[in-house]
């Protein structure tokens, strides 16, 4: 699903006046740089993972940005080119000069109506929305949201339903699965071996969920991301706290995201500071691209149509009443249901 979508970083491939001096020689700029993964951003400071491409063992890297690079927003997910001190030592500071091609972008608007839109998260593959299923209390229009946000920006979503020893996950799950939304429910159960007493099952089945892809994780307060997380990549919490380590600055002052390793393969991006997503920048056209049935069938709908319940001639209407059999029939009408409630959270309509 991933594609390249353009957004501010491409500013840096128009020529600017320098690029139209003539060159003496035909080589690439820092053509001794490194590539590193973004995965922290703290106060324009960047912690990278270097890999042994240039013969060393894999490291963290500090660096800054390089000037050239202008407000090029690099965040968390990005693969960039690394020049200067790239050994990772203590107190080494290395150069951002390049952000390669992204596959994906997560972006956000502040709310609906600001048209200026941030990108967040870089690469991902995936956007895990977690929820509780009680305390606090489901918000679907916020799942609704998300979903939006993932499959604009070309990402899968895994809806994560946590404490499904409080209530049941049925009834969300029938509201998400007929979208394509992958969903895994867990619960809390007591653990004598666990610091706290508590384990979270199955954990297995998240993982797979997770394996070898990239998963920007979202969630409200409360919902049980950060006990997730935790449970997911053991040192989180160490791991957290390099880039304020690093800079001195104490634990938890950063809300910015983060990228950790899973033991098994893979990326957990956690995003502290993400709790919804201004939608302002979404497409309705570019959206529908993520349903390829529903796209095909709306092709044949009226000019302008806006898909929603009240539109007239909507061809996606008859394509639920020319279903050939009642159990096709049900199930094209709970993705239409599903699809308009989320059509409907971007813009608002209720
Ligand atoms: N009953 C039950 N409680 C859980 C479960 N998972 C987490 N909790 C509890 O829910 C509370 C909130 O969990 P956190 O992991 O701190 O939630 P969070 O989403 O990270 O919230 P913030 O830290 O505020 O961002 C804690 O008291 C957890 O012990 C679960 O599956 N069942
Ligand atoms: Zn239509």
């Amino acid at each position: 699903m991933a594609r390249r979508v353009p957004d501010e970083s491409d500013f840096r491939s128009r020529p600017g006046k320098r690029g139209s001096r003539p060159r003496t020689k035909q080589r690439p700029e820092h053509a001794d740089a490194v590539t590193g993964f973004v995965t922290g951003v703290d106060r324009g400071r960047y912690t990278l993972l270097v890999g042994d491409d240039d013969g060393a063992e894999e490291r963290t890297v500090l660096a800054m940005k390089a000037r050239e690079l202008g407000r090029t927003r690099i965040v968390c997910g990005d693969r960039v080119d690394l020049v200067g001190d790239v050994s990772g030592d203590d107190g080494s500071l290395a150069r951002i000069v390049r952000i390669q091609d992204r596959s994906s972008v997560l972006r956000r608007t502040a709310d609906d109506t600001d048209p200026y839109e941030r990108v967040i998260v870089a690469n991902a593959d995936q956007l895990v929305v977690v929820t509780a299923l009680a305390e606090p209390e489901p918000r679907t229009r916020m799942i609704d949201r998300c979903v939006v946000a993932a499959y604009d920006a070309g990402m899968d979503v895994l809806l994560c339903l946590t404490k499904a020893d409080l209530a049941d996950p049925g009834p969300l799950r029938a509201l998400y699965e007929p979208l394509g939304v992958s969903v895994v429910v867990t619960r809390r159960v007591p653990d004598g071996l666990a610091p706290d007493g508590w384990a979270i099952e199955p954990l297995d089945a998240v993982r797979d969920a997770l394996a070898g892809r990239t998963s920007v994780f979202v969630g409200h307060s409360g919902v049980g991301k950060s006990t997730l997380v935790n449970a997911l990549v053991p040192d989180a919490r160490r791991a957290t706290g390099v880039v304020n380590d690093v800079t001195g600055r104490g634990r938890h002052t950063s809300t910015s995201a983060v990228a950790l390793r899973l033991p098994g393969g893979g990326w957990v991006i956690d995003t502290p500071g993400v709790r919804s997503f201004g939608l302002a920048h979404v497409q309705v056209d570019h959206l529908l691209k993520a349903f390829e049935d529903l796209d095909a069938v709306a092709a044949d709908c009226p000019r302008g149509c806006t898909h929603l319940d009240d539109a007239p001639d909507c061809a996606l209407d008859e394509w639920v009443e020319a279903s050939p059999d009642d159990a096709t029939r049900a199930a094209r009408a709970a993705r239409l249901e599903s699809f308009r409630r989320v059509l409907a959270s971007r813009t608002g309509a209720a």
